[in-house]
């Protein structure tokens, strides 16, 4: 192997009460791809912050192209050459596209005025360069990006003059396949210009399809360093889990006769007279292209957008909702997609983030007792892995996708007759994966009439008992379990087949 571009040697890092990292090596060669895996909580963002000069290290050293940046700050971590391409990048709403590419290193011109024309220019031209023509107007304000807009804008941002190693963090939990498939060819390019990569995902497909190595970890060491093309999905997992787990996940239909959701002639800003109900213990499979609408609808009956037209009907009786609190009461549960911002309030407890939804059920004349809450809850907490010091802790202060598990955790226990899942298993580890499969099953065995979002194919066609696929604010009509198949959904999400 050539000299690596990346050394990381005997990196530790911890936390009160937690050792994130121990004795943790890894080297990347110029033009290699190492994909990082591991569960949720192993520490994969941990290093990750440590490289971004966002954490330090208590021990170890760290160099980049020979130069050592061991305890660097984020600019000289900048400057260095390393680069990393967030999962939910910050995006400043009121500046546009091309200035938020450029946030804190703006061109300047003569008497230090900031040059727009020159930042549009040069984002446009980066755009050419890696195929993203297009698909991002650099004028674009950062308000109105979609979250794979969102994702090129951080791309774009990270591929600066100087950059040596790009860092990847769960890349396409929010892209379509088409779009995993160009961030690929993307990443194929970089390959070829000689720069060192990072990919971190929990999508062990894709880990395989881009990666030329893949180093595990768990509970912050490094448990694998796999050549890919010698290794396999079972291997990876056992190296990550230390068991095999079974990836085939069926459920038997549940369906009941009472309707729980009833949708007429819906419109809004972004959808035309949508029709559609859930019967109790039903999942109704809603696929689509990423910025397709599903979200929107979500927010739609969740009150949280505007509906033009059309009405909404809950076990039979027309709710005129208006606002989250509406839908609540309407007894509807949403886990939102972007959970870490919509979905918890990062400050408090596990326990007090996940009893949220439970509490007016829970309470006695407006009263909760602790001992009720924590027996209600603390169980799918449990069921979920949460890795947590204690219920105690502070949400902020989890791993990504054990803040997720937190949300999933809420709505679970809450027990609402309609619950809305947009991606409930983005950026969620495969053991975690299937243990959330089967909470869905059971709530829809019990009874709960379930919206599922999911632009995961498995995932859906797993878990569905029918299908719709959104296209332009529009559904396809609904493919019973029998006729579904990945063929269809996917045409159907590109617009064949539906209505004018
Ligand atoms: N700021 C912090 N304070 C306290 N503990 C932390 C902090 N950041 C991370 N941890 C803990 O360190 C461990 C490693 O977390 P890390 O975020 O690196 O995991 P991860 O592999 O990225 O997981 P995920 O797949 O869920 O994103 C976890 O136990 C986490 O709770």
């Amino acid at each position: 192997m050539s000299a690596p571009i990346l050394d990381v040697a005997h990196v530790g890092k911890s936390f009160p009460g937690v050792r994130a990292l121990a004795d943790v090596s890894l080297q990347v060669a110029p033009g290699e791809v190492v994909a990082l895996v591991g569960e949720n909580g192993a520490g994969k963002s941990t290093l990750l912050k440590i490289l971004s000069g966002d954490y330090r290290l208590d021990e170890g050293t760290v160099r980049i192209g020979g130069a050592e940046v061991s305890h660097a700050s984020p600019l000289e971590a900048r400057r260095a050459g390393f680069r990393l391409v967030r999962q939910e990048p910050e995006i400043v709403p009121d500046i546009a596209a091309a200035e938020n590419v450029f946030v804190g290193e703006y061109p300047r011109r003569s008497l230090g005025r900031v040059d727009h024309g020159a930042m549009r220019d040069a984002m446009a031209a980066q755009l050419r360069r890696y195929g993203f023509k297009g698909l991002v107007d650099p004028e674009q304000p950062g308000r109105s990006l979609s979250p794979a807009q969102t994702h090129i804008v951080e791309i774009v941002a990270a591929l600066k003059p100087g950059v040596k190693v790009v860092a990847f963090d769960e890349p396409t939990s929010s892209l379509t396949s088409d779009e995993v498939e160009r961030l690929f060819q993307l990443i194929r390019q970089l390959k070829a210009e000689g720069l060192s990569i990072i990919y971190v995902s929990h999508r062990l497909k894709e880990v395989l399809a881009i990666s030329d190595r893949v180093v595990v970890l768990k509970d912050g060491r490094v448990t694998g360093n796999l050549m890919t093309a010698r290794t396999n999905e079972d291997e990876i997992v056992r190296y990550m889990v230390g068991r095999e787990l079974v990836h085939d996940f069926k459920r038997e239909e549940t369906t009941r006769p009472e309707v729980v959701l009833e949708v007429c002639h819906l419109s809004s800003r972004w959808h035309r007279d949508l029709g559609f109900s859930i019967r109790a213990g039903e999942i109704l499979g809603f696929g689509g292209l990423v910025g397709a609408g599903r979200t929107e609808l979500a927010k739609v009956i969740f009150g949280e957008y505007p509906r033009s037209g059309g009405t909404i009907r809950l076990l039979g009786r027309e709710r005129d909702i208006r606002s989250p609190s509406d839908a609540i009461a309407a007894d509807i549960g949403f886990a939102p997609e972007n959970r870490k911002a919509e979905g918890l309030i990062l400050v408090r407890s596990v326990i007090e983030n996940a009893s949220m939804a439970v509490y007016r059920r829970l309470s006695r004349w407006g009263v909760l007792s602790d001992r009720r809450m924590v027996e209600k809850v603390a169980p799918v907490i449990r069921a979920l892995d949460v890795k947590t010091p204690s219920m105690e802790q502070e949400v902020g202060k989890l791993s990504g996708g054990n803040q997720q598990k937190v949300v999933l955790s809420r709505w679970l226990a809450a027990g609402p007759r309609l619950l809305i899942l947009d991606e409930p298993t983005r950026a969620v580890d495969v053991g975690a994966k299937a243990e959330i499969y089967r909470l869905i099953d059971r709530l829809a065995k019990e009874g709960m009439a379930i919206m599922l979002i999911s632009s995961e194919m498995p995932e859906l066609l797993a878990l569905s008992d029918r299908i719709v696929v959104m296209n332009g604010g529009r559904l396809s009509p609904v493919i019973e379990k029998k006729d579904a198949t990945e063929e269809l959904v996917v045409s159907y999400a590109l617009g064949k087949g539906m209505a004018a």
